[in-house]
């Protein structure tokens, strides 16, 4: 693929005798949604793992934009433009949703004491431009009327629009996104597509998604890579991986044989 984003070649990740991940290839293209579907235990989130740098794989290479991140630390692949939002949502307790949102800033803000001291106006100039980025994410998640509520007292919903707000403030080169609708009802996976396509729309995103709900990855997703087992059954246009034959044996078992 010529214009990826995010290429894994041949991932491999084992944990003692349990292989999570095994040959796992994908090419993620600039612009797309990309979906990652599979039963529980599958290897899904080993694969974000192994991305992200939490987990790095023991064979196999990861390119973002063309160069190897595997290896590098967590915080090192977050610098090079990889956001991401978690299973579990990961906000900051005690403080508001407007500081939550900010705090997607913090790889662009670099203090300098020297210049801030004999410079004022520059980190005057800074921090409007952090606020412009912040706004604007606000506006496009309609999160106006919530943003001086602390994160703690907030529905789940809009928790989970909050880190996805957070991770746009990064302005990622590729989003990952941990199962964003998990504990949502249908009202809120509805909102939270509606938000994650215009956010796509705005901001050209690349998107990475790990998602169950098989209406919400048909809603969204171009493309699709299934795992089992860690291993690869399916790979193509959403409708067609997860109507695949095997992918449905995957999900609900084999058909018994006719007596
Ligand atoms: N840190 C770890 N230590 C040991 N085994 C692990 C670890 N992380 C994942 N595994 C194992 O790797 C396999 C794949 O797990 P993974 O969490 O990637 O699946 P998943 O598809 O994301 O599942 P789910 O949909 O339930 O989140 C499982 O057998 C799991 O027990």
């Amino acid at each position: 693929m010529t214009d990826a984003v995010l290429e894994c070649r041949n991932v491999t990740r084992r944990f003692g005798g349990v292989v999570a991940l095994k040959d796992v290839s994908i090419a993620v293209a600039r612009g797309e949604i990309f979906g990652l579907v599979g039963p529980n235990g599958s290897g899904k989130t080993t694969l974000v793992n192994a991305i992200t740098g939490f987990y790095p794989p023991q064979q196999g290479q990861i390119l973002l934009d063309g160069q190897p991140i595997n290896g590098m630390k967590p915080f090192r692949i977050a610098d090079r433009g990889v956001a991401r939002t978690f299973q579990n949502v990961a906000l900051f307790h005690g403080m508001s949703v407007l500081d939550n949102i900010l705090m997607g800033r913090h790889i662009y803000m670099k203090p300098n004491p020297l210049a801030s001291l004999f410079y004022p106006w520059w980190a005057a100039r800074e921090e409007t431009a952090h606020r412009r980025k912040v706004e604007e994410v606000i506006d496009l998640l309609q999160l106006a009327p919530a943003r001086d509520e602390y994160v703690d007292v907030i529905p789940l919903g809009l928790q989970k629009r909050v880190e996805l707000a957070r991770a746009l403030c990064a302005e990622p080169r590729l989003l990952v996104l941990d199962e964003p609708m998990a504990g949502m009802n249908q009202e809120e996976k509805e909102y939270m597509v509606r938000f994650i396509l215009d956010a796509q729309d705005a901001l050209g995103l690349t998107v990475l998604i790990i998602e169950h709900h098989m209406d919400v990855v048909t809603a969204l997703c171009d493309r699709v890579l299934v795992l089992n087992n860690g291993q690869q059954i399916a790979q193509g246009p959403a409708r067609e991986a997860i109507a695949d034959p095997r992918v449905i044996e995957a999900y609900i078992g084999k058909p018994r044989d006719a007596a």
